[in-house]
């Protein structure tokens, strides 16, 4: 079985204007994709294609105006809550912006602590050993623990994301541009520890970037996102190969570094 299955969906954002003559409307339109278990899809495409609103939709945030995304065999929008907050657990996600994604005064222990303590009946002495091992995972020392987020770089802090968003040991997580707010070495080390987490423990990501070598990087296959629609899906290894126009005009635009190669 497939570990998440989006069929056609579509979402429209409308916008009225002054004495309501309607503004040009955006979204995504008939988005198809599926993630096996264990791959990395990557998501690529440039500002404004409709990323994000997929990536919100997966997540369960964001309704499609039509479609359906159905994660582990359940529909995500017509499912009972009980079914839902079981199937949050093992979506978890990791988004840009590694400082507003977390309480600046909570510290490290508490940031990944959190999920632990929302889904779990654990001792104290369990959690701290579970989050000790977790910040080894993500290249981080047990001296962090108690540090709050403005006591760290961005790739650090963009560690302890994804340390929480591993806690749980999810199926599933959706990596909204996890590095692009990070310098170029801190990107390529954190590709390359995803990269490694998902070899290691099984992960599944969809990876949604503007980036083409970082999406190179790190995914299976890519689906190539063209103004709200999917111009092409092909395989990593044959990206540079690709046929349709658009697709050819997003991966020569994209951002290029040999840093990754
Ligand atoms: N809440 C909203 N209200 C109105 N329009 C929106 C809203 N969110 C997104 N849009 C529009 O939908 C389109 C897709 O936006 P989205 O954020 O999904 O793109 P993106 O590919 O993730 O872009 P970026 O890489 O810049 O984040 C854009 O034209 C955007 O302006």
């Amino acid at each position: 079985m497939s570990l998440l299955v989006a069929d056609q969906i579509s979402k429209t954002y409308s916008s009225s204007g002054w004495f309501r003559a309607k503004k040009a409307e955006s979204g995504v339109t008939n988005v198809s994709f599926v993630v096996e278990p264990g791959m990395c899809l990557g998501l690529l495409g440039e500002s404004g294609a409709g990323k994000s609103t997929l990536g919100k939709i997966v997540l369960g945030l964001l309704p499609p105006g039509s479609g359906s995304v159905r994660f582990q065999g359940e529909d995500l929008y017509r499912t009972d809550r009980r079914t839902r907050k079981q199937l949050r657990r093992d979506l978890q996600a990791v988004f840009q912006d590694c400082y507003s994604a977390v309480n600046p005064r909570m510290t490290v222990k508490q940031i990944i602590g959190e999920p632990l303590r929302n889904y779990e009946r654990l001792s104290a002495k369990e959690e701290k050993r579970i989050i000790f091992g977790l910040l080894e995972t993500v290249g981080l020392i047990a001296g962090d623990m108690h540090k709050t987020p403005n006591q760290m770089s961005g790739g650090q802090l963009q560690r302890v994301n994804i340390a929480r968003a591993i806690a749980l040991k999810p199926k599933l997580i959706v990596l909204d541009e996890p590095v692009s707010s990070l310098d170029m070495v801190v990107q390529k080390q954190i590709l390359f520890h995803l990269k490694e987490l998902k070899e290691k423990i099984g992960l599944s990501y969809l990876f949604i970037s503007h980036d083409v070598m970082a999406v190179n990087v790190l995914s299976d296959c890519v689906a190539i996102i063209d103004k709200g629609t999917i111009a092409e899906t092909i395989d990593t290894a044959k990206m540079f190969e690709c046929t349709q126009p658009a697709s050819k005009k997003i991966i020569l635009s994209s951002t290029k570094t040999d840093l990754y190669l």
